[in-house]
């Protein structure tokens, strides 16, 4: 286990009948930079707050550095920046950051948290005049007022701008270039993709993807493949018929046609596989002008896979209920 930052086993969490956490299994290893995506009410915060031990899970059990979430809390091993609770408001930054570092069990010197965290210029504002994006500095700042291991951030950038983000990324990826894992819930898909090396994506309380970002995108194994069809390259019958090949091309997906300009269509094509599709084209007689395949982004990849589960999960509901309707006709 001395391998292990942090473990789920079996993990249920429900809060009366909304099952939060559904049996989530995931292992967390030494200096990984995690991930933790899904769409609202998946159950990000609910497991983080799991993994902190700020709740008990129905099931299975939650451990940290072998140990249970409190006792490695205690050790001074974890730094979290959670997105509820307020900061202290008659302080200045460098008195807050100061007791947090007098606080933690392994605490760091105030220099060079205010440093990290980048936030030296505000040391001596009072904490309840800063401005939001400024106040989640100063939040990540406490996370980092010990010497930790594990570092969770719930939604860290929220009403960041834009350069202030990047910034705070850069402080972040300090941390981890100095070996401690780091684990982000994330609404920005594409912080998860520039900034994680393992990518988390939570559906309805279940880890649905696992895996790089690079992982993830070919998981949800679809390009995009771009064109336009010119009407005088096209034989006399083309229209609905053509819409009828393009649809039933090898591999394809979703299929989206728009006519902006007079006899060009711009055809978008989602596909399994690109090289059959694009085959399949020629081969139907169509001749398409200015083709582009590209792999999908980590965010159409993410909608791919939630959107993919969903459907499983329809169908399954389905399927249970066609099932209680054939038991009640018994
Ligand atoms: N204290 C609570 N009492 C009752 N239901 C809760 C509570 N906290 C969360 N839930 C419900 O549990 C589910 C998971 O919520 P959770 O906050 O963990 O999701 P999330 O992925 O963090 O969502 P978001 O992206 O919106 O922050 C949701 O259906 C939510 O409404």
């Amino acid at each position: 286990m001395g391998t292990e930052v942090a473990a789920f086993r079996g993990v249920g969490k429900s809060y009366g009948r909304v099952r939060a956490v559904d049996g989530l299994d995931l292992v967390l290893r030494p200096g990984e930079t995690v991930a933790l995506l899904g769409p609202n009410g998946a159950g990000k915060s609910t497991s983080l707050d799991l993994l902190l031990g700020l709740r008990e899970p129905d099931q299975g059990s939650v451990s940290l550095f072998g140990g249970s979430p409190r006792e490695a809390i205690a050790a001074g091993r974890v730094g979290a920046m959670l997105q509820s609770g307020g900061l202290m408001a008659d302080v200045k930054v460098r008195e807050l950051v100061k007791l947090a570092c007098d606080v933690h069990p392994r605490g760091r010197s105030v220099t060079g948290v205010l440093t990290d965290a980048g936030i030296t210029e505000l040391a001596d504002r009072r904490v309840d005049k800063l401005s939001g994006g400024q106040e989640q500095r100063v939040r990540f700042a406490l996370a980092i007022a010990g010497a930790n291991d594990l570092i969770v951030l719930d939604e860290p950038t929220t009403g960041m701008d834009v350069s202030v983000r990047q910034a705070f990324w850069a402080s972040m990826r300090a941390q981890a270039d100095a070996g401690r894992t780091v684990l982000f819930a994330t609404h920005y898909l594409e912080e998860a993709d520039s900034i994680a090396d393992r990518v988390l994506v939570l559906h309805r309380g279940r880890l649905i993807a696992d895996g790089s970002s690079a992982e993830i995108k070919a998981r949800a194994g679809a390009r995009r493949v771009a064109f336009e069809l010119h009407d005088v390259d096209l034989p006399p019958a083309a229209g609905p018929i053509e819409e009828h090949v393009l649809r039933t091309l090898p591999g394809v997906q979703s299929l989206d046609v728009t006519a902006r300009v007079p006899g060009v269509r711009t055809v978008r094509i989602r596909t399994a596989d690109a090289d059959a599709s694009v085959a399949g084209l020629y081969r139907a007689g169509l001749y398409p002008r200015g083709l582009e395949v590209t792999a999908l982004g980590l965010e159409q990849a993410f909608l791919a896979i939630t959107g993919e589960q969903d459907h499983q999960d329809a169908e399954h509901q389905d399927t249970e209920h066609q099932d209680a309707v054939k038991e009640t006709v018994r």
